[in-house]
This record gives C-alpha cells, structure tokens and sequence, in this order.
C-alpha cells in the first residue's frame, strides 16, 4: 500500500472571477489526522471537495488512493467518506433510518448497529434528526461520513456549535476512529483542535498552502519562543537584559515587565536580575501556541 493515500499536486479552482484555490499541492500519508487550517474563505472547503470528487478542478491533479476522484467517481466514493459543512437531514428522518439509507449506497458498508454502538447513537437510533442535540447531531454526521467503511473521512467544520465538552468528546471518538485505520482530513477554524489532534497541518491562506508542518514544528517555526513576565519593586535597567543572548525584546504592560526571547530565556534571565540583586515577584512563563503560530502565518487583513 502505498505510503501517500492522498496527493493534491498545483489545484487551482476559480468561481466565476472569484479564485477560490489558486494553487495547492499536499500530501496526506496513510493513518494520520491531517489538518487543514486557514481564515473564512482561504479555500479549504474547495480543496476538500476536489479531494471527496464533488468540484472538477479547474488545473492540477488530485489522486486518492491512486484514484482520480473525477474520472473514477464510483471508486473514489468506496474509499472516500465525506460529512461536510452543515449537512442537514430531513427532521423526521430517525437515526437508524438515516445510517441505513446511506448504507445502502456502499458497495460493502459498515453494520449500522455497530456503528451507533461505537458513536455512542444506540440508545437514539429511534430518534429523529430534527430532535437530536447538536453533539449527536455532529456523532450522527460522523457515522455517516464512516458508513461506506472509507480509507479516508472528510471531516469538515466538525464540532463548530457544539459545548466543551461535547467537543472533547468529539475529539476522543476521532482518535478512536484513527486508531481503527481510517485516514483523516479534518478541516477547522479552532487552533486548539487542531493542535490537539493533527499529527500534520496545512495552512491555507487565499487559496495557497503557506506552511505544512506538525502542530509543534509550526509553533517552533513562526514564534520567537518564550515569553516571560514578572514585576520587581526595583529599578531594572533594561540592557542588563537585552545583552543577554537568549533575549530578543524588552518591554513594559502596566507595571509589569515583559521579555521575549528562546526558548532557553529562563535561567539566565532569574540568574542576571540576582545578580543584580533584583528579585522578580509574580513571574509567569508563556509558549507560544497554535494561536500565535497561526496569526504570524496568516495575519487577518
Ligand atoms: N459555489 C461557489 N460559488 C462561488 N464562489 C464560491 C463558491 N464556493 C466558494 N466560493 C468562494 O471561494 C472562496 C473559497 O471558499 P471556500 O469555501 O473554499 O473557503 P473556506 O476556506 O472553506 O472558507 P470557510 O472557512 O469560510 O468555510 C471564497 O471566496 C468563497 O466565497
């Protein structure tokens, strides 16, 4: 089997005038949680969409599992499940009609029962959409992204709308769902999920991929490492602390005092302000996330 289930080699899909994926080429490996993260309207729905073969693009290549998603469309949809942006179900559709209707689109689909037992849907499986809360509303979107028996499930904007908890939820069934073999795309706006569950990102800004890493190598790569504030009932010349190597900035917020620098700022810094008999009160230590990855990646205009 090869190594790469999905590859997006230079796709480019225009609306009208409107260029929606200028130019995006990926690689998404068997077995990962593959992220795909960007602004509201950066192309991340039309990138999946070409990967599940429901937009011909306009230039580029798509494969899945070698498949081209437009020319062998039959195939792609045995190998590719897709729950989409709010998808929507009649209101009086009950769950375990729902998982048997899209059953029977499949050539060889998971057992329904199984599956609800597995989400958690059972004791709802008589339930109609319409009466369902948005958690098993979102679990009921994954059984039906997860009935064909896909290689790869599209999960796109998956637990926008619901409570923490349900979205801690969501995230340990995701896992669960990985760790049984499936391939994931997931797309979404919340850095947290994203850095909690991808094993790689991509960041998509106006229809280009602008870093493709794992969650920690985009940290480590777009932020300045550590920040440190503290506030002393001293003096503090500032070049005490900005001749150090390890820092890069020196500030003040309010009254307290704020510096920046690697991730090795620590050590000497407490041993430079002792030195000089200072003695910090209140000191907090930051990191950098995903957050601040992300606003260095794809600044908002
Ligand atoms: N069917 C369509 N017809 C015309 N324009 C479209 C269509 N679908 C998307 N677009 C436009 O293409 C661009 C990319 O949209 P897309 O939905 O792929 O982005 P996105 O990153 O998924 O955004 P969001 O996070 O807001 O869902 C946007 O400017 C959008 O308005």
């Amino acid at each position: 089997m090869p190594e790469n289930l999905v590859i997006v080699e230079n796709l480019h899909k225009s609306y009208g005038s409107v260029v929606a994926v200028d130019d995006v080429s990926l690689t998404v490996r068997r077995g990962e949680i593959f992220g795909i993260l960007g602004p509201n309207g950066a192309g991340k729905t039309t990138t999946v969409e070409a990967i599940a073969g429901l937009r011909a693009p306009d230039r580029g290549t798509v494969r899945v599992a070698g498949l081209d998603p437009q020319a062998d469309r039959a195939k792609t949809t045995a190998v590719v499940g897709v729950q989409l942006q709010a998808a929507e179900l009649p209101e009086r559709l009950r769950v375990d009609e729902a998982l048997e209707l899209y059953a029977s689109f499949y050539p060889s689909p998971a057992n329904p029962a199984e599956l609800m037992e597995k989400l958690g849907l059972t004791k709802v499986r008589k339930s109609a959409f319409g009466n369902l809360s948005g958690g098993q509303k979102q679990r009921l979107s994954i059984a039906l992204a997860l009935i064909g028996n896909p290689q790869l499930a599209i999960l796109d904007e998956l637990t926008t709308g619901l409570d923490p908890q349900a979205r801690r939820d969501t995230w340990e069934l995701i896992r669960q769902v990985r760790d049984s073999g499936v391939t994931i795309i997931l797309v979404t706006h919340f850095m947290a999920e994203a850095e909690y569950l991808c094993d790689r990102i991509a960041v998509i800004d106006a229809g280009r991929v602008i870093a493709l890493d794992t969650p920690t190598g985009l940290i480590g790569a777009a932020s300045s490492g550590q920040r440190i504030s503290f506030r002393l009932t001293t003096e503090l010349d500032d070049t005490l602390l900005t001749a150090l190597p390890e820092v890069t900035t020196v500030s003040r917020d309010g009254a307290r005092i704020v510096v920046e620098g690697n991730e090795n700022l620590l050590v000497p810094l407490i041993t430079t302000l002792a030195a000089h008999h200072h003695n910090p009160l209140d000191l907090h230590t930051e990191h950098a996330t995903l957050d601040d990855a992300f606003l260095t990646l794809a600044p908002t205009p």
